[in-house]
């Protein structure tokens, strides 16, 4: 228990201190000067009352001073307020920066398939940019009314020390209460969160633009609206009975510090009647009462939100500390491996793959080369394994069996950013980024951005992105845009680099897809290019166009084509037909026509889509 409270507090103050050591220094003094403001206070009312009750006592200094103490009071919380936001601020900053450098920096897919994982993820943001800071926050708080605190116990052992049992008693079971709390409240918080993410997801749903003509056309409305408010009301209901638990722990708490405040005056004042307190005692006392009692709060507030901060923070620390879902290989000699250009090719050795222990196989028993300088083809029906493997020939995976071999050597023995950066790939499923055109291009290969996005390109840069585009076929389609390449490829953004309002563009389908072929073609000198069903959207003359302009640049590089469309793989050094997770045919075109088997079949069912052919002939 002690332990993991340790780490988590050393690793909260690593973060304070690394946001700026001065700050977190001055919040410590406030926090000093906080706490032994009342003490002081209380001390100074006694002084000012007993010389009060004694003729010819002097009273300027004390009350001098206590006037001094009172702005004290006023002054010093804003400060010490403007001072933990501006913490918080500080710490957030960098705790965000570590936390989604550490999910950027994870080399594979498989945590963020990982629905434990990422509820992790979701509540680790949640906690980023203020829980740290909570930790501190509440660590000084519970020290700054523990300081209080002993100023007045200490008073008060003074004074009587059987008052102190009572309150002590009274203060030990809130603390207990308000830990329970804690507790409660970061479970509920843990708990709710699937139904959070749920609710949010069909709040979504009911709002984006990509879902309105499904949700319009089917009338998903009325559903995701009634599923969005069911996830809304399991989630208050989560909240309405923490705030029932938060009603009778606090009002016990405060029932009994009622309780004992009232014994504690009536003690008091029955005892100054009688002679044995002074007036001063008789303040004191009551201002100590109330300064314990408001110490303890303060303890008990702090502890619970540290208490709180540190379960949340403690999936920031597993998501910022987690180990990489895909080993890097070990530096031998104190060198590091590097992967060369590729030569002779890339070999899959008796690869098997799923995506989980419970899932089937998507690969059995794959084996294949895609040579280099030759343009290999990958083809066959729905499901049969085609994006898996490209998935592990980018390393996002390792295989579950069997090896990826980059000329002869395994991935997994080779860096996994410098693998990629050799590879240039279409995915299936690219992404239409909401930025401008010539940005949405230049992702292919992040040196060629400017780090701040209002800054202005170099010249060389923009120069390969208009090439790139060039080659992809979108270069009239994005110099014609409003804003040519400035263009905001969404309506969801304005423009930040220039003043025109009005421009945000959305391109179709094709033209999306010609702007993701340019960002893989941006990559040129990439060893490897992958492309997944790059012109599926395309028109038949756009297409032709593409293919050739592809043809073109493939030449002497080693690319892997991805296609249902036949038509587009003929020319292709070597085609291989992956079906059910295994290779079934490989060969060129003219040789798996000649062979009659599955691909000649789907060739002759997608040739006699362009013939005359009577239907009941086609489908035999
Ligand atoms: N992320 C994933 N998690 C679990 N299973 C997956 C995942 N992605 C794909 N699969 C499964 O792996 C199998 C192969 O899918 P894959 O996408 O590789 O096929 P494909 O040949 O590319 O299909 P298509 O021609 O439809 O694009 C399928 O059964 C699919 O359900």
């Amino acid at each position: 228990m002690i332990r993991p409270i340790a780490s988590s507090l050393a690793a909260a103050t690593e973060l304070a201190w690394s946001s700026g050591r001065g700050r977190l220094l001055l919040r410590v003094a406030l926090a000093l000067m906080v706490s032994a403001m009342p003490v002081v206070v209380a001390w100074l009312t006694k002084a000012v009352l007993d010389r009060l009750a004694t003729p010819g006592a002097s009273l300027t200094f004390p009350v001098l001073l206590l006037a001094l103490a009172g702005v004290g009071v006023a002054f010093l919380p804003e400060v010490t307020q403007y001072l933990e936001g501006e913490l918080e601020r500080a710490i957030g900053l960098i705790a965000r920066g570590r936390l989604y450098a550490a999910i950027a920096g994870m080399p594979g897919l498989r945590r963020f398939e990982d629905p434990r994982f990422h509820d992790r993820i979701a509540l680790a943001t949640q906690a980023g940019p203020s829980g740290p800071s909570d930790v501190v926050g509440g660590a000084l708080g519970g020290a700054q009314g523990l300081l209080t605190l002993t100023g007045f116990v200490a008073t008060l052992a003074v004074l009587s020390p059987w008052m102190l049992v009572p309150v002590l008693a009274a203060g030990a079971i809130a603390l207990n209460g308000q830990l329970r709390l804690s507790r409660y409240r970061a479970e509920t918080i843990a708990r709710l969160g699937q139904a959070s993410r749920r609710e949010f997801f069909f709040a979504q749903l009911l709002t984006s633009v990509g879902a309105a003509k499904e949700v319009r056309l089917y009338g998903l409305g009325g559903l995701f609206g009634t599923r969005m408010l069911a996830e809304l009301r399991r989630i208050n209901a989560g909240h309405r009975s923490l705030g029932r638990r938060e009603v009778l722990i606090q009002g016990t708490h405060g029932i009994l510090g009622a309780g004992v405040a009232g014994a504690g005056l009536f003690w008091a004042v029955t005892t100054a009647r009688a002679g044995g307190l002074t007036i001063g005692d008789v303040s004191m006392f009551i201002l100590a009462t109330a300064g314990v009692q408001n110490g303890l709060t303060i303890v008990i507030h702090g502890v619970g939100r540290m208490h709180e901060a540190m379960l949340l923070f403690g999936h920031y620390r597993f998501v910022v500390g987690a180990e990489p879902d895909l080993p890097e290989p070990v530096a031998v000699n104190g060198s590091r491996p590097s992967v060369r250009p590729l030569t002779k090719g890339i070999e899959l050795r008796d690869v098997w793959f799923r995506y989980g222990d419970d899932l089937p196989w998507a690969l059995r028993g794959v084996n294949l080369t895609i040579p280099a300088g030759r343009a290999t083809a990958l083809v066959g029906p729905n499901g049969g394994g085609k994006s898996t493997l490209v998935k592990l020939l980018c390393r996002f995976y390792d295989p579950t069996r069997g090896a990826v071999l980059w000329d002869g050597v395994d991935l997994r023995e080779l860096p996994v950013a410098e693998l990629r950066r050799r590879i240039g790939t279409v995915f299936q499923d690219f992404m239409a980024y909401e930025l401008s055109a010539a940005e949405n291009i230049g992702v292919g290969d992040p040196a060629v951005l400017p780090a701040d996005a209002l800054a202005d390109w170099e010249r060389g840069d923009r120069a390969r992105v208009v090439d790139a585009a060039l080659r992809a076929g979108c270069h009239e389609t994005l110099t014609g845009l409003p804003n040519g390449y400035e263009t905001m490829l969404s309506r969801t953004f304005d423009p930040i680099n220039h003043d025109d309002p009005a421009t945000g563009v959305l391109l179709s389908g094709g033209q999306w897809q010609r702007v993701a072929l340019a960002r893989a073609l941006l990559r040129d000198d990439a060893d490897l290019l992958v492309l997944d069903e790059p012109s599926s959207g395309l028109d038949a003359e756009a297409e032709y166009e593409v293919h050739r302009r592809l043809r073109d640049h493939r030449d002497g590089r080693t690319s892997l084509l991805i296609s249902h469309r036949l038509s587009t793989v003929r020319d292709a050094d070597s085609i291989i037909v992956l079906s059910g997770g295994t290779v079934a045919e490989e060969g060129s075109h003219a040789a798996l026509l000649g062979h009659g088997g599955l691909y000649a079949r789907l060739f002759g069912l997608q040739a006699s889509g362009y013939l005359d052919a009577p239907q009941d002939q086609v489908w035999t």
